[in-house]
């Protein structure tokens, strides 16, 4: 059962094989049992899940079920739930109940599925490790059998060891700059950061409002198409949510790829790059050739300025974001303050960690009068030609094809003394959200048994097109569906 994945459990619930009140409670007791290796989950809803599955199955026994009523699966800990902490891995955090549902969750409320709890991630979906959650790391279930913890990538790394270790055959995460597609590389499962705009970012508790984006995770592309179908669309309490028809993203899974054009972006292949990740991408791409796709070199000319710039970025937005974590309204409040500055001092110091802390300080320095003009407004000039670079490429090719991360997933505390060397673990996966385009991250082979995964970056609101095409490969590849060893 564990295996299988949304598109099968939603056919056995429809043909009646199991319910949803039987399969709710196998998957939590797997995650009882299981989850003490991994840490994926910071919450488990379990009678509030339980009683979803029991309307999810009144519901279906009068006929009116959609595919995925009753179906289990988990949100990252950054989508508020009525009635359900939500704490974005934050200290900060630990306490609120949110008194309302985002759009996404209640998307998925709408639909009849099951949420089993809300899922471990770095704080404030800060990180590329899961390293940096308040509720401790999430060890990747790949790669334990060597004795070694590795991590899960971040920020959604809650979600992608979920979805590997077979505790939820889908989950919901967040993309600003890699946090989707890097934890699924790691992982070896599936992931989707759609369009800036495709999905309502209304109830995601916000890092960086102008590069963040809801997404899909699951083992198969199938599973991720499904999900979008009920996340995308307009929202106006969504001011940045575009007005855009939303297609059946499943329609077109089954297009045969014949004459699709691949551009393989020649910065991506730099040498940052193992030469063993190197030849994995390619062997990808050659899948791709023989199921008949053109590929061709392309070029990206600014990518090399994408950290540089998404640091400056980011960080600014999260410092005005995160200014409303003073100890007034909710959240942390610090013991017995003197005044009011001691007030939002100590709450501020002891409510966030160390990346927070040191974001929140780059940010307002990159934002303070003197420095605007030399590090915010350059950013954003900067940014504008990388989105340029990505509307030229999509003149010339369809989808862009690359590595996600640099290397496979590394050892707990390798990198954490080290905020740069963990910074570049998104150079792959940067650019995109700086441009807003859609990008996958696809299971494609091993290094040192450890997954590796294919980038596939798409024009915008392409997404059932990045779906095709990863559901093709998926037809005739079997990465996506190996077990963690
Ligand atoms: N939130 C993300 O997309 C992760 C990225 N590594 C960051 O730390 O900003």
């Amino acid at each position: 059962m564990y295996n299988k994945s949304v598109a099968e459990l939603s056919r056995d619930l429809e043909s009646g094989n199991v319910s949803s009140v039987e399969l709710t409670r196998d998957f939590l007791d797997r995650i009882k049992s299981e989850d003490t290796k991994y840490n994926s989950f910071i919450t488990v809803s379990e009678e509030q899940a339980l009683a979803d599955a029991k309307a999810a199955d009144e519901q279906r026994a009068t006929g009116n079920a959609t595919v995925w009523t009753g179906v289990p699966f988990a949100h990252k800990d950054l989508f508020c739930t009525e009635g359900v902490a939500t704490t974005a891995g934050s200290k900060m955090l630990a306490n609120f109940v949110p008194p309302y549902d985002g759009t996404v969750t209640a998307n998925f409320r709408q639909a009849g599925a099951v949420c089993l709890g809300k899922t471990n991630m770095d704080e404030f979906a800060m990180g590329s490790s899961n390293e940096s959650s308040f509720f401790g790391a999430v060890t990747n279930p790949w790669g334990l059998s060597n004795d070694q913890k590795r991590v899960p990538g971040g920020s959604s790394g809650g979600s992608a060891a979920a979805v590997a270790a077979r505790l939820v055959p889908a989950a919901t995460a967040t993309d600003t700059g890699g946090s989707i597609r890097q934890p699924a590389a790691l992982c070896g499962i599936t992931g989707l950061k759609p369009t800036y705009g495709r999905v309502s970012r209304y109830g995601i508790i916000s890092f960086a409002s102008s590069l963040e984006q809801g997404g899909t995770m699951a083992r198969t592309a199938e599973d991720n198409a499904l999900m979008l179908n009920i996340m995308a669309g307009f929202d106006p309490k969504d001011s940045t949510c575009v007005d855009r028809a939303v297609p059946d993203y499943t329609a077109t899974l089954n297009e045969p790829l014949k004459g699709l054009k691949i551009g393989l972006p020649k910065e991506y292949f730099s040498d940052q790059l193992s030469p063993a990740m190197e030849e994995q991408v390619r062997n990808a791409v050659k899948e791709y050739e023989a199921l008949g796709a053109t590929v061709k070199e392309v070029s990206l000319p600014n990518a090399r300025l994408a950290v540089a710039a998404y640091y400056v970025i980011a960080p600014a937005e999260a410092s005005a974001n995160l200014a409303r974590y003073d100890g007034v309204r909710f959240g942390y409040r610090c013991e017995n303050p003197k005044d009011l500055d001691d007030l939002y001092t100590r709450t501020r110091a002891e409510g966030f960690g160390p990346e927070v802390k040191r974001r929140i300080l780059v940010g307002t320095y990159a934002l303070s009068a003197g420095y605007y003009d030399a590090y915010f407004l350059k950013a954003q000039k900067v940014r504008r030609l990388i989105q340029q670079d990505f509307i030229n490429a999509f003149k010339e090719v369809d989808v862009l094809m690359s590595p996600v991360s640099p290397s496979p997933a590394f050892v707990q505390g390798e990198k954490s003394s080290d905020p740069v060397n963990m910074y570049l673990e998104d150079i792959f996966t940067i650019a995109a959200n700086l441009a807003g385009v859609p990008a996958m991250s696809v299971p494609a082979g091993f290094v040192d048994g450890l997954p590796v995964g294919l980038q596939i970056i798409g024009d915008y609101f392409d997404e059932a097109r990045l779906l095709n095409a990863a559901h093709q490969f998926q037809q005739v590849t079997d990465w996506h569906q190996a077990l963690p060893r």
